[in-house]
C-alpha cells in the first residue's frame, strides 16, 4: 500500500482521484459482468431432445451339465431401458440447468441360467415449479406442484431370451431377440411465473426491496443494475387468509421489446401475471419518463398490454428530492400513484390494501387484454 501511495504521489494523481477512478472501473466491470450472468443464468424455454435407455438383448445359450448333454434353453430375457422422468424441484429456479440433449440408460443384456437382464434405472430432469412441457406446441403437462412428475419418454422393452421360445415343434431353439429402441421424442420447455401481479420497472428502482417490505419473500437487493437474474414470487397475506402472490421480475431496459436485455423473457413472465405494479424511482430528475418508457414497451410488446389493471408505485420516497418529483408526477398522470420507501417501509400498507382491492376487482386472467 505504501508503496502504490509512493508511486501515484509521484504520478501526480492524489489518492482521492486515484480512489474515484477505480471505483468507476469496477463499476462499468460490475455491469458488464451482470449483463453477462444475466444471459447466462436466466433461461426459461429449452428445447430438449430426448432418447430413452433401449432394452437389452435376450440371450441364446443352452443348460449344460455333466451327464445332462440336452439341458433345454436357458437364455434370459434383456432388462428394460431406462424411461426419462421430468421432476419438479423447488430447490430449481431455472431452466438454465437443463441440458440440451438426454439419453437414458440402456437395459441389461440376459444371460445364461435363466438370468434376466437388470432393468435401468430412469433418469431424471430436475426442473422448478411452474414449466409447462410441450411437443409441437401441445401441452403434455403443466407441473405446478413440488414433487410433481411425468414421463417424457419410456424405455425400450427388454429383448427375449432363448427360452421363451421353447415350443413343442421347437425344444432347441436358437432364437433370441434385441431389445426395443426407447422413445425418441423433441420436447420443449417453458417455465412461467405464477403470479397475480408483477413488479414492473427498470433496475435498481427498488421493486426486490418492496417485495421484501411486503412478503417473506428475500431476494436479494444491491445497488447496482440486474441484482435480480430469476424472478422471484413473494405471498401477501391479509387476514382472510387469502393470499396474493407477487413476481418481482428483472429490471427492463429501454428495447426491452426487441429483446435487449433479455426483455423479451421477462415480458413473457409479466403477461402471465394479472395486474400490474409499476415502479419508479422517485429520486430519478423525471420519474414520469421512466412510466412513458415503460408503458411504451409493453405495448410494443403487445398492443393494450400497458392497460391492464394497474397502479403507480412512487418509491424511495425517503429521499429529499422525491416529495417535488411525486406532486409532478400526480400533476402529469391521471392514474392511482402510491408513494412507498420500500426501505423504510413506509405506507407499504396503503400499497397492500390496494394490491387487495385491484385482485378482487379482476379475478378473470382470461379477459385480460
Ligand atoms: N433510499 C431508498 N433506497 C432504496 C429504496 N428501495 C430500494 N432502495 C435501494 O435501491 C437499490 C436497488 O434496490 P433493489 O431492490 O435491488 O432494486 P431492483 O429494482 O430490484 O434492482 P434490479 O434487481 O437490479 O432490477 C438498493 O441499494 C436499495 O437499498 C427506498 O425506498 N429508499
Ligand atoms: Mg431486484
Amino acid at each position: 500500500m505504501f508503496v502504490r501511495l509512493k508511486i501515484l504521489q509521484r504520478s501526480g494523481r492524489t489518492v482521492r482521484e486515484a480512489l474515484l477512478q477505480r471505483e468507476k472501473h469496477t463499476h462499468t466491470l460490475e455491469e458488464r459482468l451482470s449483463e453477462k450472468k444475466l444471459s447466462r443464468c436466466f433461461v426459461d424455454q429449452r428445447r430438449v431432445r430426448l432418447q430413452a435407455g433401449s432394452g437389452g438383448k435376450g440371450a441364446s445359450s443352452f443348460h449344460s451339465e455333466p451327464r445332462k448333454e440336452w439341458g433345454g434353453p436357458d437364455g434370459g430375457d434383456g432388462g428394460a431401458g431406462g424411461h426419462i422422468i421430468i421432476r419438479v424441484n423447488r430447490q430449481v429456479k431455472s431452466l438454465s440447468s437443463v441440458s440440451t440433449v438426454y439419453r437414458g440408460r440402456d437395459g441389461e443384456a440376459g444371460g445364461s441360467k435363466n438370468c434376466f437382464g437388470r432393468n435401468a434405472n430412469p433418469t431424471y430432469i430436475s426442473v422448478p415449479v411452474g414449466t409447462v412441457v410441450r411437443e409441437q406446441g401441445v401441452v403434455l403437462a403443466d407441473l405446478s406442484q413440488q414433487d410433481q412428475q411425468v414421463t417424457v419418454a419410456y424405455g425400450g422393452a427388454g429383448g427375449k431370451g432363448n427360452r421363451s421360445f421353447l415350443t413343442n415343434e421347437n425344444r432347441a431353439p436358437m432364437r433370441a431377440t434385441e431389445g426395443q429402441q426407447g422413445q425418441q421424442r423433441e420436447i420443449q420447455l417453458e417455465l412461467r411465473t405464477m403470479a397475480h401481479a408483477a413488479l414492473v420497472g427498470f433496475p435498481n428502482v427498488g421493486k426486490s426491496s418492496l417485495l421484501r417490505a411486503i412478503s417473506k419473500a428475500r431476494p436479494a437487493v444491491a445497488a447496482y443494475p440486474f441484482t435480480t437474474l430469476n424472478p422471484h414470487v413473494g405471498i401477501v397475506e391479509y387476514r382472510d387468509h387469502t393470499q396474493v402472490a407477487v413476481a418481482d421480475i428483472p429490471g427492463l431496459i429501454p428495447g426491452a421489446h426487441l429483446n435487449r436485455g433479455l426483455g423479451l423473457s421477462f415480458l413473457r413472465h409479466i403477461e402471465r401475471c394479472r395486474v400490474l405494479l409499476y415502479v419508479l424511482d422517485m429520486s430519478s430528475p423525471e420519474p414520469w419518463e421512466q412510466f412513458q418508457q415503460l408503458c411504451f414497451e409493453l405495448d410494443q410488446y403487445r398492443p393494450l398490454f400497458s392497460q391492464r389493471p394497474h397502479a403507480i408505485v412512487a418509491n424511495k420516497m425517503d429521499l429529499p428530492e422525491s416529495r417535488a418529483n411525486l406532486e409532478a408526477l400526480r400533476e402529469r398522470i391521471s392514474q392511482t400513484v402510491i408513494p412507498v420507501s420500500a426501505l423504510t417501509r413506509g405506507n407499504t400498507g396503503e400499497l397492500i390494501l390496494h394490491l387487495r382491492e385491484m385482485y378482487d376487482s379482476y379475478p378473470q386472467a382470461e379477459t385480460l387484454p
